[in-house]
């Protein structure tokens, strides 16, 4: 449902640092990108959003090229981004920071929002609080869900695990899994945190100096871990 080919793209013009990405990710797939600091992995989702223009190469979604497009259209074709650190206006309830996931989409209202509470009962029994007042774990089931709201097909996700207890960590990765499952959902998940990726993906990319070096299904790194080290190039 994305493929990715030959892309390159950088903050600054002429300064590529994704340097000819090739990715192929099929419908309902969930699939994590790991990689060390610095390496690009947080531009590559910014680039598949349409955050950041790519200089070069060719994002497809469902067929269609996407990668000259602006974020909302991008976003209106079914493309979800949870962004590193969440991005959750603490001022606002939890009601409507999840509002916010359906401003722009005109076919789309709170209609799913049932669904979404079931999904995490804890937004529910919040709804009305202000969401400065949760914990981190609650603030990513927030930023999730937010972006769950609009009815994307692929969902990135930009370090969820950062900040948040291992046992909030299972418990988020676990949700995901079940909702890709349920819903065939899409998902990209950018994570070093191992604990996340093992539940959560299927399937590992690895993005060394800007290009994806390395592939493995999740299950081999889980029987041989040193291969995680190796690919990471630490
Ligand atoms: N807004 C920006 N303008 C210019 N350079 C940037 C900007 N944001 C990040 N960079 C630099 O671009 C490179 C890639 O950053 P990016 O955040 O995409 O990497 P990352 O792999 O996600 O790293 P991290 O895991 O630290 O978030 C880094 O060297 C970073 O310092």
């Amino acid at each position: 449902m994305l493929e990715i080919k030959g892309l390159r793209s950088g903050y600054a013009r002429g300064a590529d640092i994704l340097k000819g990405i090739d990715l192929n990710v099929t419908a309902g797939e969930r699939v994590a990108i790991m990689g060390r600091n610095g390496m690009g992995k947080t531009l590559l989702a910014k680039t598949i959003m349409g955050l950041v223009k790519p200089s070069a190469g060719d994002i497809r979604l469902e067929g269609a090229p996407i990668g000259a497009m602006p974020a909302h259209k991008i976003s209106n074709l079914g493309v979800a981004y949870v962004p590193q650190g969440r991005e959750i206006f603490g001022d606002f309830t939890i009601l409507e920071n999840l509002r916010m996931g359906v401003i722009g989409k005109p076919k789309l209202g709170l209609e799913g929002l049932e669904k979404i509470y079931d999904w995490f009962p804890i937004l529910r029994e919040r709804q009305s609080q202000r969401a400065g007042t949760m914990s981190g774990g609650q603030m990513q089931q927030l930023a999730i869900a937010r972006a769950l709201i609009g009815r994307p097909k692929l969902l990135l996700l930009d370090e969820p695990s950062e900040g948040i207890q291992p046992n909030i960590v299972h418990e988020i990765a676990e949700k995901l899994s079940a909702i890709s499952a349920t819903e065939g959902l899409t998902v990209i998940v950018i994570e070093q945190n191992f604990e996340m990726v093992e539940i959560l993906a299927e399937r590992v990319a690895f993005l060394e100096n800007g290009l994806i070096t390395g592939e493995s299904p999740t299950s081999r790194l889980v029987a041989e871990p040193e291969l995680i080290t190796q690919n990471m190039g630490l």
